[in-house]
């Protein structure tokens, strides 16, 4: 298995590939992911430049291990091919498939990412998958999606496009999301992949930003996608374990590990009560706080 499959990514962040401003330093801010727009951020007449400026940047520039993510362009349109030669070329990480609907354009996607990494001398497998999920056909199809591919590591909600989709618009109370993300996470937990939030735009907005990402993260979510560096603290923050966390994850896999050697199946720590059901639970805080530098 590719070993990034698992990597942390609490933040996925977004921006525009033809814009230098942009591209030239982003990993100075330390999301865990950059993703890199060849899509919607892209005007249709600038697509051929906004790939020359993604090759430059890519093949030049040391992104310090922030993971370097492109979203292609749909798979309704003639930009897509060349967009996956590009990232590939480039030595992209992974590609985001944008309003995917079935796993049919996964599998059309990692055609021309195995093409392409014989082409370009890339080690074979090196390029991961995402998937947008953007319309109610998508969430539809979201397990499907999910295990369309060996190369997938997650699934994303795009807010925006499936509002659209659903006659509504984001009300900022996240009533009009509740369905899908529910069904989202449930699908990307089934097949075993990572799932993230969608974007949230209203960027003066930070307590309303930090109320979401508190909500994502109990509903299961891995990160969040985001479309500014002044929201990359806030998520991190959320989605980094505490001391208090990690000192009682520590004493649960302690006391299970040590309990079942016993033959004791159930006990309490600090009171509260515990058995096997919260081993894995407790390992994934730890391990979260080791990927995130803290442990
Ligand atoms: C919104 C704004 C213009 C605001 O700019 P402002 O300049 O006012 O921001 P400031 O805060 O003042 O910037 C302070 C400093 O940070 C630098 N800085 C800002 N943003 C940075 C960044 N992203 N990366 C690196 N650097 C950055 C900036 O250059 C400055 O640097 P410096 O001058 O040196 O101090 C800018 O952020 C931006 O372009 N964002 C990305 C937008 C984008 O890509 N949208 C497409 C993806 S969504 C979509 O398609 C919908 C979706 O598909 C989503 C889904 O799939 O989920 C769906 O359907 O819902
Ligand atoms: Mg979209």
């Amino acid at each position: 298995m590719n070993e990034n499959k698992k990597r942390l990514r609490r933040t996925m962040m977004f921006l525009n590939a033809q814009k230098p401003g942009l591209i030239k330093d982003a990993y100075i801010y330390k999301p865990d992911s950059i993703i890199f727009d060849l899509e919607d951020a892209v005007a249709e007449n600038q697509k051929d430049a906004a790939r020359y400026s993604l090759f430059h940047a890519l093949t030049t520039i040391d992104y310090r291990g922030c993971e370097k993510v492109v979203r292609i362009n749909g798979l309704d349109t003639p930009y897509w091919r060349e967009d996956v030669r590009c990232a590939v070329a480039s030595g992209c990480d992974a590609i985001r498939v944008p309003k995917t609907e079935s796993p049919q354009q996964i599998k059309l996607v990692e055609e021309e990412i195995v093409k392409a990494e014989k082409v370009y001398h890339i080690p074979a497998g090196k390029v991961l998958i995402m998937a947008a999920v953007e319309s109610a056909r998508g969430v539809m199809k979201a397990l499907d999606v999910c295990e369309a591919s060996e190369r997938m590591f997650g699934v994303a909600l795009s807010g925006g496009d499936y509002t659209r989709d659903l006659q509504t618009h984001i009300t900022g109370t996240g009533v009009e999301l509740m369905g899908a993300r529910q069904q989202l996470i449930i699908a990307a937990r089934a097949a075993k992949v990572q799932c993230f939030d969608t974007v949230f735009t209203d960027l003066d907005n930070m307590d309303g930003f930090r109320q979401e990402v508190e909500t994502i993260r109990l509903m299961g979510f891995d990160g969040k996608s985001i479309v500014n560096p002044r929201q990359i603290g806030i998520v991190h923050d959320i989605f980094t374990p505490t001391k208090k966390d990690i000192i009682f994850s520590e004493k649960v896999v302690r006391e299970i590990d040590e309990k079942k050697k016993q033959g004791i199946g159930v006990f309490t720590v600090d009171g509260k009560m515990i058995d096997i059901a919260f081993y894995d639970g407790a390992k994934r805080v730890l391990d979260m706080a080791k990927a995130s530098g803290i442990y």
